[in-house]
C-alpha cells in the first residue's frame, strides 16, 4: 500500500460523511480561497506594482463586504462543526454551504469581472465536484441560482445599469487585449479552484481504484479460510494450464478432501468444524511452493494446482500434504484433541496430452473417489 492509499484509508469515505461534515469541508476549502482573495486585496492596496490596476475607492467601499464574507465563512464553519458533534444528519447544511459558496462567488466575480477565467473554472468545476460529494438537488439549486445571478449581473453591466468589474481599472490595454496584470490576477484567482478540482479528480479515481481492488478481492476469496474460492481457483487452473501448454511444461492438480468431516461437525459443532477448515487451509498453503495455488473447492474440499512439476515430483508433494494434514491436531477447550486425515486424488497434464481443464478436474475427482473407497487417508493418482 503506497502513502496515498494509506492517507485515503485514514480519511475514510467522505461520501458517507454527515451533511454537516461535508459542508464543513467545503467551507474550509472556501475559507482558504477567500484568504487568497483577501491577501490579494491587501497587496493591491499597498504595493506600487498594482497602481493603475484597481480602483482604490471601490476597494475601500467593498472591503467591508469582503471582511464580512470572511467572518461569515468562519461562523458557518463553527456552525457546521457544532452540528457535526451533535450528529445531525439533515441535508440542510449541504444546501446552506453550496448556496453560500455559489452566491458569494458571484459577488467576488462581479467585483473583478464576470467574464473571466476564474468564473469559467468555477462554473465548470463546481457542479462536477459538487455532484460527486453533495446532495444533487442542493448543488443543482445553488448552481442555477448562481448562474441566474451571473447572467443578470452581466446583462446589467451590458445595459450600463451596473459597472463591469467595479474594482478593476485598465482591465484592457489600448489594443483591446486583457492587461498583463489582470491576466496574472485571474490566474491567481483560478489556481486554488484548479488545484482543488485536480486533487478531487485524483481522489475520486483513487477511491474508485481501491473499491475495485476490494470488490475483486472479495469476489475471489473464500471468507472463512481466506483461500481463493472455487470460481477463482478454476480460473487460475485455466491460466496455469494455458501457460504450461505454451512453455511445454507439465501441470498437476490435487483434490484434497477431509475425511469424516461431517462427524466432526456432528460431534463438536459447526464452530469447531470451521476451525478445522481454517487449520487445514493454512497447512495446505504452508506445505506447497509459493508458485502453487490452493483454493477452497467446496465444503471440506480443496484444489491444489502444481504447475511445472512432473508426476513423480507432484506425487511426493501431494504425499507431503497428506502427512501434514494427518499430523494436525486441534486442542479443544474441554481437553480433548481432534486429529484429522484427508484423502487426495491427483491428475496430471503432460505436454503430449490433449486434455481440458474439465477433464483434469474430473480425473482428480475420480481418483479422490477411489481414495475414499479404498480406506481414506491416502493419495490416488489418476492413470
Ligand atoms: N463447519 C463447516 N462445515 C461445513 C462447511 N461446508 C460444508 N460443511 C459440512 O461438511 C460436511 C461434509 O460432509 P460429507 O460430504 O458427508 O463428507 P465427510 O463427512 O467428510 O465424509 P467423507 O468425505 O466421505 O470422508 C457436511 O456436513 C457439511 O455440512 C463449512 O463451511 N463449515
Amino acid at each position: 500500500m503506497n502513502l496515498c492509499d494509506k492517507v485515503f484509508r485514514q480519511i475514510g469515505n467522505p461520501l458517507e460523511w454527515s451533511s454537516a461534515k461535508k459542508a464543513n469541508l467545503l467551507l474550509w476549502i472556501y475559507l482558504v480561497q477567500q484568504s487568497i482573495y483577501q491577501v490579494w486585496i491587501e497587496m493591491a492596496m499597498r504595493l506600487p506594482e498594482f497602481a493603475g490596476m484597481i480602483d482604490l475607492q471601490q476597494v475601500a467601499h467593498h472591503r467591508v463586504y469582503f471582511n464580512s464574507l470572511l467572518m461569515l465563512s468562519a461562523g458557518l464553519i463553527l456552525l457546521t462543526r457544532l452540528a457535526q458533534t451533535r450528529n445531525r444528519q439533515s441535508v440542510f447544511y449541504e444546501y446552506l454551504a453550496t448556496l453560500y459558496f455559489g452566491v458569494s462567488h458571484v459577488y467576488y466575480a462581479y467585483c473583478v469581472g464576470l467574464m473571466s477565467l476564474p468564473v469559467g473554472v468555477v462554473l465548470a468545476g463546481a457542479p462536477v465536484v459538487g455532484f460527486i460529494f453533495f446532495d444533487r438537488l442542493a448543488v443543482a439549486s445553488a448552481f442555477v441560482i448562481s448562474l441566474v445571478l451571473v447572467i443578470g449581473l452581466s446583462l446589467a453591466s451590458f445595459m450600463d445599469v451596473l459597472p463591469y468589474a467595479p474594482l478593476a481599472q485598465n482591465l484592457y490595454q489600448g489594443d483591446g487585449r486583457l492587461s498583463m496584470g489582470w491576466q496574472l490576477t485571474y490566474m491567481v484567482f483560478a489556481s486554488p479552484h484548479l488545484v482543488f478540482i485536480f486533487a478531487l479528480a485524483y481522489y475520486v479515481l483513487q477511491r474508485w481504484r481501491i473499491r475495485e481492488q476490494e470488490a475483486m478481492h472479495l469476489s475471489r476469496t473464500d471468507s472463512l479460510t481466506g483461500l481463493v474460492n472455487r470460481r477463482h481457483i478454476l480460473s487460475l487452473l485455466e491460466q496455469e494450464k494455458a501457460a504450461c501448454e505454451k512453455r511445454e511444461m507439465p501441470l498437476c492438480l490435487v483434490m484434497v478432501d477431509l475425511d469424516h468431516f461431517k462427524s466432526i461437525n456432528d460431534r463438536w459443532g459447526h464452530d469447531v468444524g470451521d476451525q478445522v477448515l481454517i487449520m487445514a487451509a493454512m497447512a495446505l498453503k504452508n506445505t506447497v511452493r509459493q508458485l502453487d495455488h490452493v483454493g477452497r473447492y467446496g465444503g471440506e474440499e480443496f484444489l491444489v494446482i502444481l504447475p511445472g512439476l512432473e508426476a513423480e515430483q507432484a506425487r511426493c508433494l501431494a504425499e507431503r500434504i497428506r502427512t501434514t494434514i494427518a499430523a494436525l491436531v486441534l486442542e479443544l477447550p474441554d481437553g480433548e484433541s481432534l486429529s484429522l486425515s484427508a484423502s487426495l486424488g491427483m491428475s496430471c497434464y503432460t505436454v503430449s496430452q490433449i486434455v481440458t481443464v474439465d477433464d483434469l478436474v474430473k480425473q482428480a475427482d475420480v481418483a479422490l473417489y477411489k481414495a475414499k473407497g479404498t480406506g481414506r487417508d491416502r493419495l490416488v493418482v489418476a492413470p
